[in-house]
């Protein structure tokens, strides 16, 4: 896919790419915000093929933990796992947004530069009294 991006040799995808690995030859599924490709291992699942399938292209997290899962099928996991989830780009974008945008800044900046003119004349009305 295009939008791969790599981090520290960890290749991160986002739920869009991973929606695109959705068949039997070709399935991907996220669980605990890591990316797998199951496409071998669909046949060879205790629980069937089918339940896997269902779940292909999208976040199995729920479903996994549901069935309640053995320490051995998590260790499974391990050889399937391809990358990591990217955080979606619209809450990062976000967080840049606010915090570059300038009325964050300018609107706490004007309230203490009133707060500090207002005691400034409280002294000032002070001392003349
Ligand atoms: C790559 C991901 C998965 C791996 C490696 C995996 C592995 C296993 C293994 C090793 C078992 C045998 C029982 C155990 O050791 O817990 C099992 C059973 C089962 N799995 Fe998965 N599984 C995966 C994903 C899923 C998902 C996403 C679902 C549900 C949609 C699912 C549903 C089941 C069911 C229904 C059973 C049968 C439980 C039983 O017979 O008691 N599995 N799986």
């Amino acid at each position: 896919g295009g939008d791969k991006r790599r981090k520290d040799g960890v290749t991160f995808y986002t739920l869009e790419e991973v929606k695109q690995h959705n068949t039997s030859t070709d399935s991907w599924l996220v669980i605990h915000d890591r990316v797998y490709d199951i496409s071998s291992f669909l046949e060879e699942h205790p629980g069937g093929e089918e339940v896997l399938l269902e779940q292909a292209g999208a976040d199995a997290t729920e479903s996994f933990e549901d069935v309640g899962h053995s320490l051995d099928a998590r260790e499974m996991l391990q050889q399937y796992l391809i990358g990591e989830l990217h955080m979606p780009a619209t809450v990062i974008d976000s967080w840049f947004l606010l915090i570059s945008s300038w009325t964050t800044w300018l609107i706490p900046a004007l309230a203490v530069a009133a707060i500090g003119l207002m005691y400034r004349y409280y002294l000032v009305e002070q001392k003349s009294s």
